[in-house]
């Protein structure tokens, strides 16, 4: 047996490194995708919860980091006002001054700074190295001076810092506490009758996930069914609803909701929808409408129900693509939909009777749903908003027969788009306000009547209002 040589191990010295450019930091894929998305909510007004799944998908960003990305994101959206207050503190120029993309830059770092356990150098030098990549080395450097400062206090003592005395204006304290724009803490406030402590507990509520609510579509499941083969549990109110839990996983994947037995809808819209079926009508009861439809939630469980007793309901929706949503959800239901505006459907007058008129509105009441929400909406929107309820109102009131009823839904507690409107609408119109709190039997806290507000941290659903007139 010949033996072949076996080659020296190292037939050249090892070369010596070349000393090389320093390396550029390795980006943190969390921390890149959550600005990315707060890059696309202030520039072209993005929804941050519509641009950041789809990122993660597309980046392959699963696990931790998804969560991470998700909370930063989230969080730093929900947070802005109070953050850029901080910044304003820490910056030697104004807010305005201040270039966009930077912006955002320190907005997320001051996220990580004040509202979560990430230690301050990993929250300071992974925030500059992202400065340092999309606005360039001495903006970084600014970025490092104002994050420096902003980690100098907690939360608590900023808040301290720069909101109001709370003895002296304790709505402005909880807004800048609870990182909300001062006119909805006002908002809040007016609707609650209250400055103190129910007034902080639904400007938190803002800041908390939202439970997953599935509808059970009667006739088709029951909620006990519903709740056992989703593994949720019966809702404590609606007689149709489940609460997920929160590790359920994806809705739209579960057997149930696939095969249209169910849908994802908040337990109080569905209250909102059964409380319009409730009061008992004299004479005919078959034909319903939901004037404003889109994208069909609503409409699919009063379908689904005026089946069951051989009704139907009329869905109106103004925009096109929203009407085709309710084409799509409403599949097999007596439910007809009608692309026109509520306000001149030409349906005959006084021909249904019982009317849906869920409102365009603010949507202060789903504001944990937006996460950006809080700071887009303007007070300025509201006037355009109570024209157009009131005239959907006034359109449903004509369409509804005598002895008919008409429910009037905004998502919002704002009292411009509650009372307000169905105090003007009803002053002119031949109808009574009927008491809506009977009609959602079991409901704690309803407070006086004879309208029906919803909160988050009450209910645990958004914060619907309902009121309903009698024709
Ligand atoms: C609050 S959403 C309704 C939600 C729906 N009821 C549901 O449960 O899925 C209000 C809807 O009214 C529509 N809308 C806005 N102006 C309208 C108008 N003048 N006539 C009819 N629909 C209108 C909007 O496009 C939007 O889809």
């Amino acid at each position: 047996m010949t033996h072949r040589p076996s080659r020296p191990r190292q037939a050249h010295p090892p070369r010596r490194r070349e000393p090389s450019a320093p390396r550029p930091p390795a980006e943190d894929p969390a921390r890149r995708a959550a600005l990315d998305t707060l890059r696309a909510v202030s520039d072209r007004d993005a929804y941050a919860n519509l641009v950041l799944p789809g990122m993660l998908r597309e980046r392959r960003i699963v696990g931790r980091d998804a969560a991470l990305a998700t909370e930063l994101t989230y969080g730093t959206c929900r947070a802005q006002g109070l953050l850029d207050q901080v910044i304003a503190a820490c910056s030697d120029r104004p807010l305005s001054q201040i270039d966009k993309a930077l912006l955002d830059v320190l907005r997320l770092g001051a996220y990580q700074l004040l509202r979560t356990r990430i230690p301050p150098h990993a929250a300071v030098s992974s925030t500059v190295d992202l400065a340092r990549a999309d606005v360039g080395s001495r903006l970084a450097g600014f970025a490092n001076a104002v994050l420096r400062k902003v980690g100098e206090l907690t939360e608590d003592e900023w808040v301290a810092k720069l909101a109001p005395n709370r003895d002296e204006d304790p709505i402005g304290y909880l807004a800048t506490a609870t990182a909300h724009p001062r006119w909805i803490a006002r908002a809040f406030a007016d609707s609650l009758g209250d400055k103190g402590s129910k007034l902080q507990a639904a400007l938190e509520a803002d800041d908390e996930r939202p439970a997953v609510h599935l509808v059970a579509r009667p006739g088709d499941i029951t909620a006990e069914e519903l709740a056992a083969i989703t593994g949720g549990d019966v809702a404590p109110y609606s007689p149709y609803g489940v609460r997920l839990d929160a590790g359920a996983g994806d809705p739209a994947h579960m057997d149930p909701v696939r095969e249209r037995f169910a849908a994802v809808q908040d337990e109080g819209s569905q209250l909102c929808a059964v409380a319009l079926t409730r009061p008992v009508l004299t004479g005919t009861d078959e034909k319903w409408l939901d004037l404003c439809a889109g994208p069909g939630g609503k409409a699919t469980l009063l379908g689904a129900l005026a089946g069951l007793q051989g009704g139907s309901v009329d869905a109106v929706e103004k925009a096109p693509h929203r009407a085709r949503l309710i084409e799509q959800a409403t599949e097999g239901l007596p439910v007809y939909v009608h692309v026109t505006d509520g306000r001149e459907t030409g349906f005959e007058p006084e021909s249904f009777d019982r009317i849906l008129v869920d409102a365009p509105c603010t949507g202060l009441g789903a504001l944990r749903r937006r996460p950006e929400a809080r700071w887009r909406r303007q007070p300025s929107d509201v006037g355009d908003l109570t024209k157009l309820q009131r005239e959907l109102l006034t359109a449903a009131l004509d369409l509804a027969r005598p002895g008919g009823v008409v429910a009037y839904v905004v998502c919002s507690p704002h009292l411009s788009e509650t009372i307000g409107v169905v105090g003007d609408v009803i002053r002119r119109a031949k109808v009574e306000q009927i008491d809506a709190r009977e009609f959602f039997p079991g409901v704690p806290d309803l407070g006086p009547g004879p309208d029906v507000q919803l909160w988050p941290h009450l209910h645990g659903t958004d914060a619907m209002y309902c009121a309903l007139l009698r024709k």
